[in-house]
């Protein structure tokens, strides 16, 4: 790890600041700066392409698995910038996990599904690890409803319980904050509602980010907003007021529905 480098906005969890992105010659962030803060959520909107899911893939690096992908600026998580080349990326993807919009459980048991990262990051015993994977899937609304078949596949759920499944995965090796990219698109309504349910219990321990195509979705779920277009960061705020005042006329076209 570096050394500590500059102190960070008081409530923020991250801290982006002057962030360029990348893909090869094709600029898909320009200068975008804004504070993630504890235990909100922090909504990202704007029409098809603006950037919304580069910029949440930027804060646990995960572009760096793809080729010809390259963030620039600074991201503070705990005063230090998580770009810098010393910094330890499997620690920043525990404390920084991603919940991805087609549900992804691993072909394992549920049990397993849950168990399997947690082994990557700590050494617990059966007893320990039973606790664990019940105290995950509590945290993500699923224990009642796949207490007795923690055996069975993973895959072999409804749609919804996979999404709670991949959230379960995400808070068992205790994050700080969760992306989650579009977590409801691929979703029926019912098991929609349940999902924002959850953001909202989860919000008391954790930071949150979403994308979301869906402003209603937003604007229930978030506390803050950002609004982006084309690379750019247009506007950022409380939600309430980026809906109810926003400041710029783009904005307001954009959550009215006259655009995008
Ligand atoms: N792998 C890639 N290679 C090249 N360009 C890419 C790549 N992925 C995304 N882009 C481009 O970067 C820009 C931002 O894409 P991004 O997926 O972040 O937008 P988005 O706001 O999340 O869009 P959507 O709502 O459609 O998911 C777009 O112009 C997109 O075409």
């Amino acid at each position: 790890m570096n050394a500590p480098s500059e102190p960070m906005t008081p409530n923020a969890t991250l801290q982006i600041s002057g962030l360029n992105f990348y893909y090869g010659s094709f600029q898909g962030l320009k200068d975008v700066s804004l504070d993630i803060f504890n235990r909100k959520v922090t909504a990202f909107i704007g029409p098809s392409g603006c950037g919304k899911s580069t910029l949440l893939r930027t804060l646990n690096r995960m572009y760096e698995l793809y080729p010809g992908q390259k963030a620039e600026g600074k991201i503070f998580y705990r005063n230090r910038n998580i770009l810098d080349p010393g910094q330890d990326v499997n620690m920043l993807r525990a404390k920084v996990g991603m919940v991805f919009q087609k549900p992804t459980p691993f072909p394992m048991s549920v049990y397993e599904n849950i168990a399997f990262g947690v082994r990557l990051y700590e050494n617990l015993s059966k007893g320990e690890m039973d606790e664990r994977v019940e105290w995950a899937l509590k945290k993500a609304a699923l224990w009642g409803e796949v207490k007795d078949t923690l055996n069975k596949s993973g895959q072999s759920r409804a749609g919804g319980q996979q999404q709670r499944l991949c959230i379960a995965r995400g808070v068992a090796v205790k994050p700080d904050v969760l992306l989650l990219d579009e977590p409801t698109s691929a979703l029926d309504p019912i098991s929609t509602v349940k999902i924002e349910e959850l953001i909202h219990e989860l919000k008391q321990d954790y930071t949150i980010a979403i994308v979301t195509h869906n402003m209603q979705q937003a604007a229930r779920c978030s506390d803050y907003t950002a609004y982006m277009y084309l690379g750019e960061l247009v506007e950022f705020g409380e939600t309430d007021q980026i809906f109810m005042q926003p400041a710029k006329k783009a904005t307001q076209d954009y959550i009215t529905g006259r655009f995008g």
